[in-house]
């Protein structure tokens, strides 16, 4: 289980706006990383989850709002941001020829004290691909060698965008494992995922964003409670059950009929109300199955439905400030 952040907070972002030409893509963002949490940040595609994380990283300049990093501006102040924050790199961002032992020892050189690339490349399962080139690499590979190079600065912070993209499932288990260890080494880790269970498994929080402005900030278990019907009950009655007696239980969101198994969805208060009708009824249910919502419940519930317009108007985005 995630451990809760400890102290003040390294990541502050306050009323962050940033809009390409005439249109806002971060509109009015604020939250706050305390050190040692992971940090998730969760929306659906073109919600501006990139772009607010390149306002931290001082990769685009906001156009407004407040950004600091362990109370540094990330870009007056971006040469001291970089030495204690690693990111995840964009495939672009790294040669062809390069090997996989060059770029370690490369980016290691760029720090004070970086730690000692070797045991990472162990751990990310690189250590026989040290002579490959780059541009060689499978998909899983780069991406493992992008995580090792966000963490050999020894960064405090670490900002990994779509963290396990493209890995199969042992290699995505084992980078979690990783950043679990990280964290527990007191590295902040801010994370942007697509993925529910990656989200639920490591974030102490989570910020939904959806259209550039926050949703829901709040635990995965919170967030789940504040699925619109977060249990789903279902059971086979041993008599009828008129369907419009239990759509008239307290906090029923929905009742269904599938060949005779009854499916309700509603609250622990539904749950309850079900339970007393079918004790005062006599009839028993069988195969009776209650389940909690599960957090692509809630992120379905707090987002909005995408319009193909929304993802419209991507131009080339660049590493430089924008
Ligand atoms: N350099 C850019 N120029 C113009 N528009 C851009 C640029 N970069 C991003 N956008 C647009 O801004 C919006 C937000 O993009 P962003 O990459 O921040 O979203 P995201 O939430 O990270 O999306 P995804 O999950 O698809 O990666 C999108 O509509 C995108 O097309």
């Amino acid at each position: 289980m995630p451990s809760q952040a400890s102290s003040a907070p390294i990541i502050e972002v306050s009323g962050l706006t940033k809009a390409y030409g005439e249109r806002t893509v971060v509109d009015g963002v604020s939250f706050e990383v305390g050190e040692g949490e992971i940090f998730g940040i969760l929306g659906p595609n073109g919600a501006g989850k990139t772009t607010t994380v390149e306002c931290v990283e001082g990769l685009r300049v906001p156009d407004s709002g407040r950004v600091r990093v362990a109370g540094l501006d990330p870009v007056a102040d971006h040469d001291r941001v970089t030495e204690l924050l690693g990111s995840q790199l964009q495939e672009s961002e790294l040669q062809a020829k390069i090997t996989v032992r060059e770029a370690l020892e490369l980016y290691s050189s760029f720090y004070r004290t970086p730690a000692d690339w070797r045991p990472l490349a162990e751990r990310l399962g690189l250590t026989d691909r040290l002579g490959a080139r780059f541009a060689k690499l499978s998909g899983g590979q780069k991406q493992r060698l992008f995580i090792a190079l966000a963490l050999v600065g020894n960064p405090r912070v670490v900002v990994l965008d779509e963290l396990t993209t493209g890995l199969d499932p042992r290699a995505r288990r084992d980078t979690w494992e990783l950043i679990e260890e990280v964290r527990a080494g007191g590295v902040t880790v801010l994370l942007v995922t697509h993925f529910m269970e990656e989200a639920q498994r490591l974030c102490d929080r989570i910020a939904v964003i959806d259209k550039g402005r926050i949703a829901a900030l709040d635990s995965p278990e919170g967030l789940i409670g504040r699925a619109a019907n977060p249990s789903v009950m279902s059971f086979v009655p041993s008599a009828p059950l008129d369907p419009a007696e239990l759509a008239a239980l307290p906090g029923v969101g929905s009742v269904g009929d599938k060949r005779g198994r009854i499916e309700i969805t509603g609250t622990d208060e539904t749950v309850n109300a079900v339970i007393t009708l079918l004790v005062r009824r006599g009839i028993t249910a069988g195969q009776l199955h209650v389940v909690d919502a599960t957090l692509d419940d809630a992120f379905l519930d707090l987002t909005e439905e995408r319009t193909p317009a929304d993802e419209d108007g991507r131009e080339t985005a660049s590493a430089a400030t924008a």
